[in-house]
């Protein structure tokens, strides 16, 4: 019989993540897969499944305008009732820390239907920032029968909350893997932006920055001081591009066009969808961000990255990272672009290729322990 997997996400982040496990569970004649997307992030994610050649078998459509985390909670957990009744899966896998992760498991306890939970473990330990994602992850954990933390450092966090150490692999995130594939597909076609794109406006000759924002944590006042900082840096270093795709959240889009639209070196452009965005970081000389992903990718491609958040939940281990942890504060985003553009010396200490995420196997560890799960249906022993 086959094994029957029902896979459950909603956004891009978790789209991108979970798109080369999917790659890998669809070739396989002994596994069966249902892939169901929420709609969390519902334009975001159609380009993430067309940038990965993937079909989605079951789209519930959540999202509608304005809506709460907890009107969202409510629809989500009808809708997978539903499904999981439907298809009977023999197990679900969710991601990370989204409302989907932590609903879509909520829902399968319910049912009785066991959870791996992919990208396991991370924590800021407070459960308030990020909000409200620390506490989906820590939900989901509780839920879980099996667990795929990233990192050795994730494995830690939830043996330190009582979960068995039979229920744990260390993967490496599975982020590495969709990068490296897509960054393969660059390569061997050479690919380019096609000359219709605003990427083609780029000038390989000078150099670029790469921006992205839209933590809810830095929304209003956050954001007004990093469009400030950049502003700043655009200001002093007019040979420099900077080019930032804008996230839709209308309360990121319309600061960031209103401070930074006028100025000539800045390129704001709609999100990118992932063979786009694999491209401006390979070309990038510096990357700013505060997003989870950008800092796991951007050292598997030597770049360095300046985040734009107080903590992060994805240390790296190197000691000299802890500097590019500037949050919003204009004058650090500002001191610390200016000693990476001004010192060379300084700029290379970032730039070898390290990968303390992943080395772009985790798909293959995680397809192999499903697989012995299934034979040894050991699971109660975790439940
Ligand atoms: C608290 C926290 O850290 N939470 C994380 C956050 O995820 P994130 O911060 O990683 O999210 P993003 O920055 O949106 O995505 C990043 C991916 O998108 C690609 N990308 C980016 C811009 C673009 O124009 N085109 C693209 O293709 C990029 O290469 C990368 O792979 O929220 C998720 C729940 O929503 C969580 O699960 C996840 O833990």
């Amino acid at each position: 019989m086959n094994l029957k997997i029902m896979m459950v996400f909603g956004t891009r982040p978790e789209a991108i993540k979970m798109a080369p496990l999917a790659r890998l569970l669809q070739n396989r004649s002994d596994i069966d897969l249902h892939i169901c997307s929420t709609g969390q992030h519902r334009e975001m994610l159609a380009s993430v499944i067309k940038a990965f050649d993937l079909q989605i078998d079951e789209d519930l459509d959540v999202m509608t305008r304005d809506q709460t985390l907890n009107g969202l909670s409510q629809a989500l957990l009808g809708k997978l009732d539903h499904s999981y009744h439907q298809n009977q899966p023999d197990i679900v896998l969710v991601h990370g820390d989204t409302t989907t992760s932590f609903i879509a498991s909520l829902a399968a306890f319910h049912r009785h239907i066991p959870v791996a939970h992919i990208e396991a473990g991370l924590r800021t330990g407070d459960l308030q920032s990020p909000w409200p994602e620390e506490a989906n992850r820590r939900l989901t954990a509780v839920l879980a029968n099996l667990h795929f933390p990233p990192t050795e450092k994730a494995k830690l966090n939830l043996l330190a909350e009582g979960v068995c150490d039979h229920c744990i692999l260390v993967t490496g995130n599975t982020v590495i893997d969709a990068l490296l594939w897509m960054n393969e597909r660059l390569d061997q076609t050479n690919w380019q932006p096609a000359p219709q794109s605003p990427l083609a406006s780029i000038d390989p000759a000078r150099k670029m920055i790469l921006i992205t924002g839209h933590r809810r944590e830095s929304l209003g006042h956050g954001f007004e001081e990093i469009c400030h900082a950049l502003d700043t840096l655009a200001q002093r270093y007019p040979d420099i591009q900077f080019v930032y795709p804008v996230h839709m959240n209308p309360r990121v889009h319309d600061v960031v066009y209103r401070m930074l639209g006028h100025r000539e070196n800045i390129i704001l452009t709609a999100p990118q969808d992932y063979r786009h965005f694999v491209w401006l970081m390979k070309n990038a000389y510096l990357i700013m961000t505060d997003s989870g992903g950008i800092q796991e990718e951007a050292p598997a491609l030597g770049k360095p990255v300046l985040v734009l958040r107080n903590v992060t939940e994805r240390p790296s281990g190197r000691l000299q990272d802890r500097a590019m942890l500037v949050g919003t504060n204009p004058d650090k985003i500002i001191a610390q672009t200016t000693r990476l553009i001004e010192d060379a010396a300084y700029y290379r200490e970032f730039t070898t290729r390290h990968s303390p995420f992943g080395d772009g196997r985790a798909c293959e560890r995680i397809l192999e322990r499903l697989l012995a799960w299934k034979q040894s249906q050991s699971l109660d022993e975790c439940a």
